[in-house]
């Protein structure tokens, strides 16, 4: 069991030193993905397996560990390296890194499911929304909770049949739940293919002992009315919020996204919840163009350092794509545009919502007035600003970067026009193997590191459609 009696939950920024986060590494249910359910389940392409996990995520994990929790793997990389069967990776082996600041989520869905009367209930409720015969639920509940919890994410047997389908969404952990300040917010998913998700995250929060003293402070959000006693089968009145969709950027102000997943409904409930119940008491929704590849907030913006944000330049300032010279630049402005509306919220003056010219205006408030940074406040641009690297990149996710601290962040090497921006704004840019390899030699501490692009392995993980801040959910940062 998963246990720490210093076990701390507070996230307060987006840029804090993270120091404790849940992760999921790809499980065996991301090599059962099939061409023609692809779409379906939230992929816009089949992965590699074996290079999605030993050339691209292990490299992640072994960053992470170094980052929050070395003594895990300092000293030992050569070992770990030279395993081929990767135990070091594997939950629930022997020599698996289990870490209680990079936490992988299995192994806390195996503790819970060690409780016989959790477990039952779970494997009703998987079932149920499985569909599952009553036979097969009765063989679930006689196996083991370290197979269980791996047979609720991959969906397969251990003798590899498969009884329902996979999740390979979890390894984008940042939309199942997010932590504001001592809060979580529970997910809402829109999607179809993320509900299994949702109710094993559900059930890890509310039930872990490690989140034993913040019980009360787990946040669910109510379905409406209207979507109970809508007709016909249309999703249009649910109330939906994914964690991608929100940002806690200070103590006490919220951004959620207005998005495909994020439906206004639910920014309603969660605005009024994280009002009454003290979370925070300012909340900026950002509409943004309700499309697949800007699913959410954080695939157009997140923040670098506190005066320093990459965002994708269509949905900020100038989103005219003509010089204003040909009658069309004019007639098409409207339909083109996919600049983002913005309004903000104060506890207590909901009936005055404040609105921002465009997306830079905001997060230069955010940079000056709520994280009091002193300098110039900056924006790097998706692909470097230049047509068509902008939409490109912003595709295989160059705005969706991870703070591991303030200033270095983790993203996709195959960005180039975006880490070239980076390089003009002064940031140092390193390969995550040389990066481990410095560190390794000791010829480079942790600490040591300030403005640096990490560039990470990317070539199977982005056909999953989503970057290291989805692939994050913090539960631990220190304050800024
Ligand atoms: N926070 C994020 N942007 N998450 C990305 C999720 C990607 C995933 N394939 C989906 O479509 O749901």
């Amino acid at each position: 069991m998963l246990l720490d009696p210093h076990f701390k939950l507070q996230v307060s920024s987006e840029i804090g030193t993270l120091e404790r986060l849940l992760i999921h590494s790809p499980d065996s249910g991301l090599g059962r993905v099939v061409p023609s359910k692809a779409q379906d389940w939230l992929f816009e392409d089949i992965v590699h397996l074996d290079t999605i996990r030993k050339d691209e995520y292990d490299y992640y994990i072994k960053l992470l560990l170094y980052f929050l929790d070395p003594t895990k793997i300092r000293g030992k990389l050569k070992d770990i390296d030279a395993d081929k069967s990767r135990d070091f990776y594997k939950p629930g082996h022997a020599n698996f890194y289990k870490s209680d600041k990079v936490i992988e989520i299995q192994l806390l869905l195996k503790d819970i499911l060690t409780d016989e009367n959790i477990k039952k209930k779970l494997v009703a409720a998987v079932c149920a929304i499985e569909d599952c015969n009553y036979l097969l639920q009765q063989e679930l509940l006689e196996t083991s909770p370290e197979d269980l919890a791996k047979v609720m994410i991959s969906g397969s047997l251990n003798d590899d049949t498969m009884i329902f389908a996979p999740i390979p969404n979890l390894i984008f952990t940042r939309d199942i739940g997010i932590t504001i300040n001592n809060f979580v917010l529970l997910n809402k998913p829109a999607k179809k293919a993320r509900s299994r998700e949702a109710l094993l995250a559900k059930y890890i929060f509310f039930n872990h002992p490690l989140f034993k003293a913040y019980k009360a402070n787990i946040i669910e959000i109510p379905d409406s009315l209207q979507y109970f006693l809508r007709p016909g089968e249309e999703q249009v009145e649910k109330n939906t919020l994914e964690g991608g969709d929100v940002m806690v950027v200070s103590k006490n102000h919220v951004i959620i996204g207005h998005s495909e997943r994020t439906s206004a409904r639910g920014i309603n409930e969660a605005i009024k919840i994280l009002f009454e119940k003290n979370v925070v008491d300012k909340v900026s929704v950002v509409k943004i163009p309700h499309k697949r590849d800007f699913m959410h907030i954080d695939t157009v913006f997140t923040q670098v350092k506190r005066n320093v944000w990459v965002i994708l330049h269509a949905i900020g300032k100038a989103d005219f794509s003509g010089d204003g010279s040909e009658p069309i630049d004019h007639l098409l402005k409207e339909q083109v545009s996919e600049k983002a509306e913005i309004t903000q919220f104060v506890k207590g003056k909901v009936q005055y919502p404040k609105r921002f010219a465009c997306i830079e205006d905001l997060l230069e408030d955010i940079s000056v007035n709520d994280l009091k940074s002193t300098e110039k406040v900056e924006f790097i641009y998706s692909g470097n600003q230049k047509f068509p690297f902008d939409s490109r990149e912003q595709w295989t996710d160059s705005c969706n970067l991870l703070a591991i601290k303030e200033g270095v962040v983790l993203g996709y090497d195959r960005n180039d026009h975006t880490i070239e921006a980076f390089k003009q704004k002064g940031f140092k840019v390193i390969p995550v193997k040389k990066l481990l390899q410095k560190l390794e030699n000791n010829e480079l501490q942790v600490e040591d590191l300030t403005d640096t692009f990490i560039t990470m392995p990317s070539a199977e993980l982005s056909r999953a459609r989503g970057g290291f801040h989805c692939m994050s959910m913090p539960l631990l940062r220190a304050d800024i």
